[in-house]
């Protein structure tokens, strides 16, 4: 009797080559990925943390055990906004005496009940706010640092619990990639955060070469017609940030030429518009662009970067611009708002960003896009 044959890895690995191939080509009809990417601190995994809301849409928020997950994150976030303070009263600034004693009780690396009050008592006085208002441009805090100030209380008391707000606002850097997958009608999308270290940057391009090379695999072997292949668009996160717009400007005009991206839709978020907006009559325009002569209106600010932006676009790529804000929270003095074009910008969310490229992808007006059909 002869011997039962022993089974032939080449057809095995064959099979599971096929496999993978189905499951690609499936996947490829209609999943659209989107890639987050920007400088450090842009806001991506802002925009990442707001898309999770969505994906729990129903429920409109982080669950309860998600929020207390951030609790040590906005502690320390709290800690540093009060450094960041400390240090910029360092420079001649009034209310000695109690910068002295916050920095005595700064020995804790906690944040405490005394450390708390403490600077509560510094960040309320009079004195200090005008200074700060007197010796803006260079005292303005980063970020949201003047947020955690000002709740510093409600932070550091026991049982503390952050709200949505809190969570968004926080900072914590993520060198790793993440990955959310959500559906909306027949599409899933895969948002894709790649971190944003400056050497993570070179992920990205290693990102696409992959979906390139893999993607053009299955067109050479009669797989995948054009038009087939899986949506990716690139979503740039610029934040409004003065000071950080010549960086963001070199890595918007490099990854925009690259040859990745030569048919691929990219989205240009503006973020960090409410900072920027209160930021503007402390750091006129004109210090970093002296070109620029519209004076303080916000409006005619953003439209300026913007349009210093498109001046890169030198392959002349299909670039959706977004004003965003991604808190879902409103903004007190949203309210005396009167512009209808500041205020389309400052009421944009990141679920209707969402719904508008979702319903251009549907009439098909955007050009497909994604590495392989370079
Ligand atoms: N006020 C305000 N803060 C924002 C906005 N977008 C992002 N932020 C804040 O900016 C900080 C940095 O945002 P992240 O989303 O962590 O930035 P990132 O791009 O993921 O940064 P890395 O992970 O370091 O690459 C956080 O404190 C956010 O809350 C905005 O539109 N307005
Ligand atoms: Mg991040």
């Amino acid at each position: 009797m002869a011997a039962p044959q022993a089974p032939d890895p080449d057809h095995a690995r064959s099979r599971e080559i096929d496999r993978q191939l189905a499951q690609a080509f499936a996947a490829a009809q209609t999943e659209c990925t989107i890639l987050l990417a920007g400088t450090q601190g842009a806001g991506k995994s802002t925009i990442m943390k707001q898309a999770c809301t969505m994906k729990i849409i129903h429920h409109g928020s982080f669950t309860d055990e998600e929020l207390a997950e951030y609790q040590q994150d906005i502690r320390s976030n709290a800690i540093d906004a009060a450094r960041e303070m400390l240090r910029a009263l360092e420079h001649g600034g009034p209310a000695e005496d109690r910068r002295q004693k916050l920095i005595e009780v700064f020995a804790a690396e906690t944040l405490s009940d005394a450390m708390a009050k403490a600077i509560h008592e510094l960040w309320t006085d009079s004195d200090v706010v005008d200074w700060f208002l007197r010796h803006a441009p260079e005292t303005i805090l980063t970020d949201n640092a003047s947020y955690f100030l000002e709740h510093i209380l409600r932070i550091a008391a026991p049982g503390y619990v952050p709200t949505q707000d809190d969570v968004l606002r926080a900072r914590v850097s993520n060198a790793q990639t993440t990955e959310m997958t959500f559906a909306m009608t027949r599409y899933t999308f895969k948002v894709v955060d790649i971190g944003g270290q400056p050497t993570e940057s070179r992920k990205w391009l290693h990102y696409f070469e992959r979906r390139y090379y893999h993607a053009h695999f299955l067109r050479s072997i009669g797989r995948l017609q054009e038009g087939q292949i899986a949506k990716t668009h690139l979503f740039l996160l610029v934040e409004l940030a003065q000071d950080r717009l010549r960086e963001s400007r070199a890595s918007f005009e490099s990854l925009i030429n690259s040859r990745y991206f030569r048919r691929t839709t990219i989205v240009l978020f503006l973020n960090k518009f409410d900072l920027f907006r209160d930021h503007l009559n402390k750091a006129p325009m004109d210090q970093h662009f002296p070109d620029y002569t519209a004076g303080p209106d916000s409006v005619k600010a953003v439209k300026y970067i913007l349009w210093r932006f498109m001046q890169l676009n030198h392959a002349k790529l299909a670039i959706y611009p977004q004003y965003v804000k991604p808190f879902s929270i409103s903004f007190a003095h949203d309210r005396s708002i009167t512009n209808a074009i500041e205020m389309d910008i400052g009421n944009n969310s990141v679920r209707s960003v969402l719904n508008t490229i979702k319903e251009t992808i549907l009439r098909g007006a955007l050009r497909d896009s994604g590495v392989a059909l370079l």
